[in-house]
């Protein structure tokens, strides 16, 4: 990977000194102006792990949680069935899924929501350190000691959630709860100051996949699986994967 990122500098290097006008516009132009200006605060082995660090922040949990949603959908056709049907009646079958559609589809930003309770791609956000003696709910947490919050636990908690361990995206509809920070019960993209700085690019690119995917296709499981019997097992490390990847067979779209 490494390889990969030194390439795609050393490409954009080249081309900008070839063409000093010539911009891209993205977050690698940005941080390479800044070095050209000011030389001390950033500099070439710098930049690769901050470019680094956003590939690795935003593909594995944006796939994760759509991976997670396709089975949660495999698994509850009736779900899916309902989703689709909102897809078909807002975009209808003669177009591609926009993002400004999303908006328009509230069922599927339930399941959305749904998936990230049930299978926060981040289960324990990232690890926090106390910047000094604090007191939480009668325990001291010392300054400096890390502190990891469990959103997996607290997103199935039957004090916050009504059956917390059914799949139900109509718990979402007509509620305010969201993802962006506000609603502390839940918070898959963490809250405050260390917020995902990726969750705008997340969540489009999340809804876009779903909703090409479902719209597109019908999607059926191998041969003898039942839905039921699909195996949810989670791969428990900083990211929350499935421990066993998805495998489901697309099928040319029927509409009725
Ligand atoms: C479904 C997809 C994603 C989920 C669930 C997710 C979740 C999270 C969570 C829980 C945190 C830690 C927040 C905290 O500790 O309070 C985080 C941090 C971060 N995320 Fe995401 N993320 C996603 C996608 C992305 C994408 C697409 C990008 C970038 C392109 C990204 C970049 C980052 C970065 C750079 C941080 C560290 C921010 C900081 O420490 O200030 N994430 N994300």
């Amino acid at each position: 990977m490494h390889q990969i990122f030194d390439d795609m500098i050393d490409k954009r290097m080249k081309a900008r000194a070839l063409d000093s006008t010539t911009r891209n516009g993205d977050f690698l132009d940005v941080l390479l102006d800044q070095w050209e200006e000011n030389r001390s605060i950033l500099n070439r082995e710098a930049i690769k792990p901050l470019i680094q660090n956003l590939f690795i922040a935003g593909s594995e949990t944006s796939a994760t949680t759509t991976e997670w949603a396709m089975a949660e959908l495999l698994r509850n056709p009736q779900v899916m069935q309902k989703a689709k049907k909102e897809l078909l009646e807002v975009i209808g079958s003669e177009r591609t899924v926009k993002e400004s559609d999303i908006d328009e589809l509230p069922y599927l930003q339930a399941v959305v929501k749904e998936t990230l309770r049930l299978h926060p791609a981040a289960p324990l956000l990232l690890p926090y350190k106390a910047r000094n003696d604090v007191e939480i709910c009668g325990y001291t947490i010392p300054k400096g000691a890390h502190a990891l919050v469990n959103i997996w636990a607290m997103n199935r908690d039957p004090k916050y959630w009504n059956q917390p361990l059914t799949f139900a995206p109509e718990r979402f509809i007509g509620s305010k709860i969201d993802y962006k920070g506000g609603s502390f019960k839940f918070i898959p993209f963490g809250a405050g100051r260390r917020l995902c700085l990726g969750l705008p690019l997340a969540t489009r690119m999340v809804h876009l996949m779903l909703a090409s995917m479902i719209l597109s296709f019908d999607w059926k499981l191998p041969q003898g699986t039942n839905p039921e019997d699909l195996d949810m097992q989670e791969h428990f490390g900083m990211t929350l994967k499935k421990a066993v990847p998805l495998y489901a067979i697309p099928v040319m779209k029927t509409f009725d």
